[in-house]
Order: C-alpha cells, then sequence, then structure tokens
C-alpha cells in the first residue's frame, strides 16, 4: 500500500486523513505515529499558507519523502477574521480546545444570531525532495451557535454550524462532517496528485 506522512500532531486532523486517504488506496501516518520523535515546527509565518509550507517542508527534509501539511482555522467575520492562524491556540498555551471555545463565545456574547457567521479554512500543502510545494485551498461557511453542543470532532466542531445546518459539527457523524468540511474540499482538489502518487 502507498503512504503518505502527513505533518501533523493533531489527532483529530489525523483521523479525518486515514479516513479520506483509505478511499484512495493510500495510507495516512501521522506525526503521532512515528517511533522517532520529532520536534514542533514552529509556525511562524502569517498566512495558512505560509504555515502549511513551514510545516510540509521541514518535515519532506528530515524524511526525504513527499508530505503533506494542513494548516487550518476558524475566521469569524464579527471578530475581524479572528480566531484565524491562531485558532489552536486561541486562549494560550497549552493548546485547549474548551478553553477556545469559551474565549469565542464570550467575545461573540452581545453579538447577534444572524452577524455570528463564519468559515472553517484548510490550506494543505504538499513538499516534496524535487518539485515545487503545491497548495489547496478549502472552505466551508457556517455560524457560531450560542451554547457548545455535541461531542464529535475536535476544536471548535461543538460551536460551528455549518450553512444548510441545525446541528453543530461536532453533532454530525464523522462521515457527515467529512462530506462537507474544509479539509475534505481541499483533499478533493488533490485526487488527480493522489492517483499518481
Ligand atoms: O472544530 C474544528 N474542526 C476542524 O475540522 C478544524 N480544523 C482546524 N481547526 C482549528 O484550527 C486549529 C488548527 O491549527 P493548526 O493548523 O496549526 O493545527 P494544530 O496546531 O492543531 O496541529 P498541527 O497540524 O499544526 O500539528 C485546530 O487546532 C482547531 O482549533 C478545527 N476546528
Ligand atoms: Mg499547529
Amino acid at each position: 500500500m502507498k503512504e503518505i506522512i502527513i505533518a501533523t500532531k493533531n489527532p483529530g486532523k489525523a483521523e479525518e486523513f486515514k479516513t479520506f486517504f483509505a478511499k484512495f488506496n493510500i495510507k495516512a501516518v501521522s506525526l503521532l505515529d512515528l517511533s522517532q520523535s520529532i520536534q514542533d515546527v514552529e509556525e511562524t509565518g502569517v498566512t495558512f499558507e505560509e504555515n502549511a509550507a513551514l510545516k510540509a517542508e521541514q518535515i519532506a527534509k528530515l524524511v526525504n519523502s513527499p508530505v503533506l501539511a494542513d494548516d487550518s482555522g476558524l475566521t469569524i467575520d464579527a471578530l475581524n477574521g479572528r480566531p484565524g492562524i491562531f485558532s489552536a491556540r486561541y486562549a494560550g498555551e497549552p493548546k485547549d480546545d474548551k478553553a477556545n471555545i469559551a474565549k469565542v463565545l464570550a467575545e461573540l456574547k452581545d453579538t447577534k444570531e444572524t452577524d455570528r457567521t463564519a468559515r472553517f479554512v484548510c490550506v494543505l500543502a504538499v513538499a516534496t525532495p524535487d518539485a515545487n510545494t503545491i497548495f489547496k485551498k478549502g472552505y466551508c461557511e457556517g455560524s457560531i451557535s450560542v451554547t457548545s453542543k455535541g461531542s464529535n470532532g475536535f476544536g471548535y466542531d461543538p460551536i460551528f454550524i455549518p450553512k444548510n445546518y441545525t446541528r453543530t459539527m461536532a453533532e454530525l457523524s464523522s462521515d457527515e462532517k467529512n462530506s462537507i468540511s474544509h479539509r475534505s474540499n481541499a483533499i478533493r482538489q488533490l485526487e488527480d496528485w493522489l492517483e499518481n502518487l
């Protein structure tokens, strides 16, 4: 079976990539699966693209094979696009999904339902030892709920209601999330590349 390394230490993302890539008969190996411990890549970029490239290219150099990285986040219109590239650590170190959710809900407490529009963004970067890095970007439109609901998924899923849904992303099954998510929209654009891996 073909393999690709995913430059992530996020178990929620890793699980989603394993499910997507199984459909292409490709084994997705995350940094959590490797026996060697890999230092965190510093995400010093100012865009999703820059951070995705940093992760993919630094890990590709280490392993000398194609590496895919995902830099993603939530952009909320009423917060001028925050948390954006700072989504993972919005409430500070160490990374804490519950604290991030509490911070967002507190910041939106006076924002009415129609003004709570938001979208998830996912930028994928594929770095190969002998070619330029390629990028694909996917979105998922929606809005921020008033309370946190559901236990599937990760991150901000319990407060994100996808457009045309009444449930939060964390109340959807993983198949439902994977059919509409920002990550799946970006991965679909990689299909040709995956078929030739
Ligand atoms: O509810 C969510 N459903 C999703 O599908 C999703 N995708 C991204 N996010 C948020 O954005 C951060 C990414 O930041 P990020 O790209 O730097 O990843 P990370 O630091 O978690 O892991 P790594 O891949 O860098 O190792 C994550 O931690 C989450 O807070 C999501 N939240
Ligand atoms: Mg990160």
